[in-house]
């Protein structure tokens, strides 16, 4: 740099100033006017490196992370080559086929529902910002596993609404399948920002690109069984009251319900919320309970199992990660179309909610018992009260709606599921090469 330097200062660009410098107050002025003007341009340089360094992408930011901070991740996406595999991924290749876009889809329900929507021969394009909430490795290990089924996950947020408004121009998508959320019960304690930024703020956005597109498309998307909150009433009915969250998550999935009814009355789009309860099987979240008790027991730690009050009984309808899978494709194969165009609602539209649990709710304690005979190992159990931090005590679905009209019937129960579970974690972190996150 100095070289260049000197070799800019050495051209006289006037003959005036060429003969200015044989003065040598006049030379000690121009040094000085130099100095000067490197000192400024340097100071520039310096600016623009702490400028870029504050506002560069958090995922590459040495320091330790905010997680609030993880919406401004920026994403690269655009371009011929990426809409050509943009829409390859998205050809429907089944007659009768149905062309989905998947949000989410390197998270737990995301990559089994994408995998199962392209092996029956419909298009599928992912979307996924892959977020550190929970070790990103696995999500990439599932969107290798995507990739070799020939589904694209585009990365990005669905808060970009210049990325969804690209991707509807370039697929005419006939469904969203909309499973980008933030989860998890205990943690909106910790980075409430996050569920309002993802479940809330995320939401509206795709709602809002999904109602100006021509067609617009079908929804479906992932509610909760939290929504039942302080509900005392067992086991949980659609009809039943949803006013009473126990936790911001939940909070945040009501609003998305009731929202989804302001889009459905406001624009014509079909919407379908669904009620999951409690989803645990291979390539799961590792903040869920099951997954990490399987790491805490098999590392000889020692894991909390959380009780009501009086030893009271703490329970979860724990449900297999296949049954959910029929449960959404029902749901994406009996929704009505949107009714809606130009952003112009055209008649009534579907608006539904379903509970898809597995009606046999199980103490967190039997789970513990299960996991010991199949890792067979001893847990060290720590029994604690249930913490006040969003936790509710008892969760039980009823599936007769889902039933009737998804043609939903789960068949998995939870021995069975956890055997599978068991089976892909052992081989997944392979005697612990990999670590368990
Ligand atoms: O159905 C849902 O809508 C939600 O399901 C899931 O929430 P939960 O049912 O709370 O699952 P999960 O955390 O695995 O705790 C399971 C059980 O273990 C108990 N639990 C938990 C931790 C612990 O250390 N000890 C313990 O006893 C705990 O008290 C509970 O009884 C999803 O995470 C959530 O994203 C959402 O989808």
């Amino acid at each position: 740099m100095s070289k260049q330097m000197s070799h800019l200062d050495n051209i006289p660009s006037t003959p005036g100033k060429f003969k200015m410098e044989k003065s040598p107050y006049v030379h000690n002025r121009l040094r000085w006017h130099s100095s000067l003007a490197k000192l400024t341009f340097w100071s520039f340089m310096f600016m623009g490196v702490i400028l870029i360094f504050f506002f560069r992408s958090p995922s590459s930011n040495p320091l330790p992370q905010d997680p609030s901070r993880r919406s401004l991740r920026t994403f690269n996406w655009g371009g011929p080559a990426w809409e050509k595999r943009v829409r390859s991924s998205a050809r429907i290749r089944s007659h009768n086929g149905i062309c989905v876009l998947v949000t989410g889809a390197a998270g737990f329900v995301g990559t089994h529902v994408s995998a199962a929507l392209k092996t029956r021969g419909d298009g599928v394009l992912g979307l996924d910002n892959f977020n550190d909430y929970y070790d990103p490795s696995l999500k990439r290990a599932r969107q290798a596993l995507l990739e070799q089924t020939g589904v694209y996950i585009v990365e990005g947020d669905i808060n970009d609404s210049s990325l969804l408004r690209k991707l509807f121009e370039v697929v005419a998508f006939t469904h969203v399948m909309h499973l980008a959320a933030q989860a998890g019960v205990r943690y909106a304690m910790e980075n409430p920002g996050s569920y309002v930024h993802s479940n809330i703020a995320g939401f509206v956005s795709l709602l809002e690109i999904c109602k100006s597109a021509n067609p617009q498309p079908v929804i479906v998307w992932a509610s909760s069984s939290s929504v039942y909150g302080l509900n005392t009433k067992v086991p949980f009915s659609e009809r039943d009251r949803t006013d009473q969250p126990a936790s911001l998550y939940a909070a945040t999935k009501k609003a998305g319900e009731e929202i989804a009814h302001t889009y459905n009355h406001i624009y014509g789009l079909s919407l379908t919320g669904l009620r999951f309860f409690t989803v645990y099987g291979p390539w799961g979240r590792p903040d869920m309970a099951y997954f990490f008790f399987t790491r805490d027991i098999l590392k000889g730690k020692s894991i909390s199992i959380f009780e009501a009050a009086n030893h009271g009984t703490v329970a979860r309808d724990f449900t297999y990660i296949d049954d959910i899978v029929k449960g959404c494709l029902g749901a994406l194969d009996t929704a009505e179309k949107s009714t809606g165009s130009g952003g112009k609602k055209k008649g009534p539209a579907q608006l539904r909610v379903y509970n898809l649990g597995n009606t046999w709710p199980v103490p967190v304690s039997d789970l513990v018992s299960i996991l010991e005979r199949l890792l067979n190992v001893n847990a060290k159990r720590k029994i604690m009260k249930l913490p006040r931090n969003g936790d509710v005590e008892f969760t039980h679905a009823n599936i007769s709606l889902a039933q009737r009209e998804l043609g939903y019937k789960p068949s998995t129960n939870l021995q069975s599921g956890l055997k599978k579970f068991v089976r892909w974690y052992l081989s997944y972190y392979s005697g612990g090469k990999k670590a368990a996150g």
